[in-house]
C-alpha cells in the first residue's frame, strides 16, 4: 500500500474508528505510522524494589507474600490488596475492579508488575499498577496520544500492520545515510514504534527528526531566497530627525538604530525584507510608521496589515495624527459599499498613502497606483511574498514586525533569509510592572487593591481564559465576570469585550475604554496583542494555569505602557502551575520568558506555529533540538552540489507541504 492512503484500508478500522483517528490528526497510512509514542514502557530491565527511588516508573517482579484482601467501600468499587516481594524489599500493591486478575492472584505466584514505586501511609507501594502474569516480549511498549475510543493496544495493532503492508519511501541514498550515520527509514519507523533498546529509539527519533527539519529548512529557504528583487521605490529623501519632530517624545536609541537600517534598506537597490522584533511595549509602532513616512515622503503607498479589527483601528488613529488624515485609509468593520468604492478609488488613483486593514481584508482586493512597502507581523508572514505580488508586484519592500520575542538563536534559523532589527530598549520612565500570585486567599485583597488605583484615575483590565469547551461558555464566563465586577466597583463603569461581538460593538468599547469613559475592560483573550491604553495599570488575569508563558507576558504587556507604577495578577489556585507562573513573577525579558516556555510546553505557542506554518514538525522541538536544526541548515546549503537527487527530493516534500500551509493562511 501507498503511504498517502487511507487507514480505512486497515484490518479493524471501520467507519466509527477511522473518524476517532481523524480527531487525533490520523487519516492515511503516513499520519499512522508518523505517530510517534510520547513515551515508552520499558520491559527490557527488571527493577530491584530496594533499588528504585521513590516516584520512579519501573518494571518489578515479586512473588505474592500476602494472601490478597478484598475491600468494597462503594458501590462499583472493589479494591484488592497483596504484597509482593524481590528478595530486596516487600511493596504493597492495590488494583481496582479487575476481577479476571483478582481471581488469579495466589500466595507464591510470581507476577511482573509495571507502575511507581511509592512510600505513603508508612508503607513502600506500587501505584496505577500494570499487572502480567508472563513477561512481556517486548523490550520497550509504545505509549501513544490517543483520544477517546482508542486504547493502546488498538494503536499498537493497527501501526504494526501499517507498517507490515506499506512500503516508505526513502530520501536519501545509502551514502548519504551513512555519510549521516542515518539509519534507514523503514528501520527507523519500525524502531521508533517496536524498539530493541534505548539506543535504538534515539537513533530511529533522530532519523524522523533530521527528516523533518531538513524539510522544514528547505521551507524556510523557498520563502525567502529567491535572490532580491531589483526595489522599484526609489526612495532618496527621508530623516529619523525630522519624523522625530512630528512625534510627541523623543525616540530611543533602540528605535533610532532601527529606523536608521530600515531607511539603509529602502535607499538600496533591491527589497527590504526585514524583521522587527522586540519586546512588549518597546515602541515598534513607531518604526512601522517611520516606514510608512519614507514611502510617503517618496511617493509610494503603504499597506499595514494587522491581526485584528481592533489594531487596525488603533494604528488608523495613530496614523492620522501623524499624517494628512485624508491620505489615511482604514478598510474595517463593514462601510457601505458607497464608502468602499470610493476607498477603492483613492487607493488605484493614489491619493490614499497609507492603508491600513486585516490580512483578511486586504487580500486580494486592491489594486494600488504605486506601492511601495507592506507590513505585516511574525505569525502572518508565511506567504506575505504572495500577498505583496497580489498587491502590485514582488518588488515591493516588506517589513515584519514580531510581538512574540524570539530566542536569538532559533530566530537566526526561522528568519535566516530575512534582516533582523531588535529593539532592545523600552522607553524612559516606565517601571517594572509588579507580578503577583494570587491564591484564592489573596482574592479580596487584590480587589480592595483595584479599588485604590481606580479611584486614583487608573483604569484595569479582567482578563479569563478561552474556555475550551467552545466560545459561548468562554462569553459566559466573561459575563459572569461582568456581574461579579459591577458588585466590587459599582462607581466604576465596567465593560465586557470577547470575540463573538460585532467588531462595531468591539470598536465602540475599545474607544470608550481608551478615552477612559470605561473604567474596567473585562475580556477574554481578544484584547492580547498591541493593545495600547497607557492609563491602565492594573492587569487581572484570571486562571492563570491555562494560559502559555508567553501569552501571559504579552498580555501583562498590556499595562505598564505609560509612566504610572503597573501591577499584574495571575489569579491561580493551581500551585501545582506555580513555579511555571513564578518565572514571570521573576523576569520581566521577553526574550527569556519566550525560551522557558518553548522548553516548557514545545514551540508550537510562541511562533504562532500551530495555525501558520510550522504544524510540519512533528517529531522535532525546535529548542531542544537546535543542535539539528543548525546543523541540517548547514547540510541544507551545500546539499544541491553534493546530492543533487537528494535535494530534489527534500525540495519536493518541502513544496508540497508549502503549498498545503498557504492554501490554509489563503483559507483562514
Ligand atoms: N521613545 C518613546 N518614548 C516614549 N514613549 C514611547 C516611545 N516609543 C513608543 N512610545 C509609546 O510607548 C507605547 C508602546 O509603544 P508600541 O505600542 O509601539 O509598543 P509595541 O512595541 O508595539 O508593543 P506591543 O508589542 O506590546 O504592541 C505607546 O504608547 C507609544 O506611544
Amino acid at each position: 500500500m501507498e503511504l498517502n492512503e487511507s487507514v480505512k484500508g486497515l484490518s479493524g478500522i471501520g467507519e466509527k474508528i477511522f473518524q476517532t483517528l481523524q480527531k487525533i490528526e490520523i487519516s492515511t497510512l503516513k499520519d499512522l505510522v508518523y505517530h510517534l509514542p510520547r513515551a515508552y514502557k520499558d520491559f527490557s530491565h527488571i527493577k530491584k524494589i530496594g533499588e528504585a527511588r521513590f516516584g520512579e516508573t519501573a518494571f518489578f517482579e515479586g512473588k505474592i507474600v500476602s494472601q490478597p484482601t478484598v475491600k468494597r467501600p462503594k458501590r462499583n468499587l472493589e479494591i484488592t490488596s497483596f504484597q509482593i516481594a524481590d528478595g530486596t524489599g516487600i511493596a504493597a500493591v492495590d488494583i481496582f475492579n479487575q476481577f479476571y486478575i483478582k481471581n488469579n492472584l495466589a500466595t507464591g505466584n510470581t507476577l511482573y508488575i509495571y507502575g511507581r514505586l511509592e512510600h505513603r501511609f508508612g508503607k513502600v507501594r506500587i501505584a496505577v499498577p500494570e499487572l502480567y502474569f508472563k513477561k512481556p516480549e517486548e523490550a520497550f511498549q509504545p505509549v501513544y496520544p490517543l483520544t477517546a475510543g482508542l486504547t493502546q493496544n488498538m494503536m499498537r495493532k493497527f501501526i504494526r500492520e501499517a507498517l507490515r503492508v506499506m512500503e516508505p519511501v526513502e530520501l536519501y541514498s545509502s551514502s548519504f545515510l551513512r555519510r549521516y550515520k542515518l539509519p534507514g527509514i523503514k528501520a527507523a519507523l519500525k524502531e521508533v514504534h517496536f524498539p530493541e533498546s534505548a539506543a535504538h529509539i534515539e537513533k530511529a527519533r533522530e532519523r524522523i527528526v533530521f527528516d523533518e527539519l531538513l524539510i522544514f529548512n528547505r521551507m524556510l529557504t523557498l520563502l525567502g531566497d529567491e535572490s532580491r528583487a531589483q526595489s522599484c521605490a526609489r526612495i532618496n529623501e527621508c530623516s529619523v530627525q525630522e519624523f522625530e519632530r512630528s512625534l510627541p517624545f523623543e525616540l530611543t536609541n533602540a528605535q533610532r538604530r532601527v529606523m536608521k537600517e530600515i531607511m539603509d534598506d529602502i535607499e538600496g537597490d533591491t527589497v527590504m525584507n526585514r524583521l522587527v522584533q522586540g519586546d512588549v511595549g518597546s515602541g515598534k509602532t513607531v518604526i512601522a510608521f517611520f516606514a510608512m513616512y519614507c514611502m510617503r515622503k517618496n511617493g509610494y503607498q503603504s499597506v499595514l496589515m494587522a491581526p485584528t479589527e481592533i489594531l487596525a483601528r488603533q494604528h488608523y488613529e495613530t496614523a492620522v495624527k501623524l499624517f494628512p488624515e485624508n491620505e489615511v485609509i482604514c478598510l474595517t468593520g463593514a462601510p457601505n459599499a458607497k464608502k468602499k468604492d470610493e476607498m477603492r478609488q483613492k487607493i488605484s488613483d493614489g491619493s490614499a498613502m497609507i492603508i491600513i486593514g486585516t490580512h483578511a481584508l486586504l487580500y486580494g482586493e486592491l489594486s494600488l497606483k504605486r506601492p511601495g512597502l507592506v507590513i505585516t507581523d511574525e505569525q502572518h508572514r508565511f506567504g506575505v511574498k504572495q500577498r505583496a505580488a497580489l498587491l502590485g508586484g514582488r518588488d515591493i519592500h516588506t517589513l515584519i514586525m514580531s510581538a512574540t520575542p524570539i530566542p536569538r538563536t532559533l530566530s537566526l534559523v526561522l528568519f535566516g533569509h530575512t534582516d533582523i532589527s531588535i529593539v532592545d530598549e523600552l522607553p524612559p520612565g516606565r517601571k517594572e510592572i509588579k507580578t503577583y500570585l494570587i491564591h484564592r486567599d489573596k482574592y479580596d485583597a487584590m480587589v480592595g487593591f483595584i479599588r485604590r488605583e481606580l479611584s486614583a484615575g487608573r483604569q484595569c483590565y479582567f482578563v479569563c481564559p478561552l474556555i475550551e469547551e467552545g466560545e459561548g461558555m468562554e462569553a459566559k464566563a466573561a459575563k459572569q465576570m461582568l456581574e461579579e465586577i459591577r458588585k466590587f466597583y459599582p462607581g466604576s463603569k465596567a465593560a465586557l469585550i470577547h470575540g463573538k461581538l460585532k467588531n462595531a460593538e468591539k470598536q465602540e468599547i475599545m474607544d470608550d475604554f481608551s478615552k477612559g469613559k470605561i473604567q474596567i475592560l473585562v475580556s477574554t483573550t481578544v484584547i492580547e496583542v498591541g493593545i495600547n491604553v497607557p492609563n491602565a495599570t492594573a492587569m487581572v488575569i484570571m486562571n492563570a494555569e491555562r494560559f502559555g508563558l508567553a501569552q501571559l507576558h504579552q498580555l501583562r504587556g498590556r499595562v505598564g505602557r505609560g509612566g504610572f507604577q503597573s501591577y499584574c495578577f495571575l489569579v491561580s489556585d493551581h500551585q501545582e502551575a506555580y513555579e511555571r507562573l513564578r518565572v514571570l513573577v521573576r523576569s520581566s525579558d521577553g526574550f527569556e520568558i519566550a525560551e522557558k516556555d518553548m522548553q516548557l510546553r514545545g514551540c508550537g505557542d510562541i511562533i504562532g506555529t500551530r495555525q501558520h506554518g510550522v504544524s510540519t514538525l512533528k517529531a522535532a522541538n525546535l529548542i531542544t533540538d537546535v543542535e539539528l536544526l543548525t546543523e541540517t541548515k548547514e547540510i541544507l546549503a551545500n546539499m544541491e552540489k553534493v546530492y543533487p537527487k537528494e535535494y530534489q527530493m527534500i525540495t519536493e516534500q518541502a513544496k508540497r507541504q508549502l503549498a498545503g500551509k498557504l492554501l490554509e493562511i489563503a483559507l483562514n
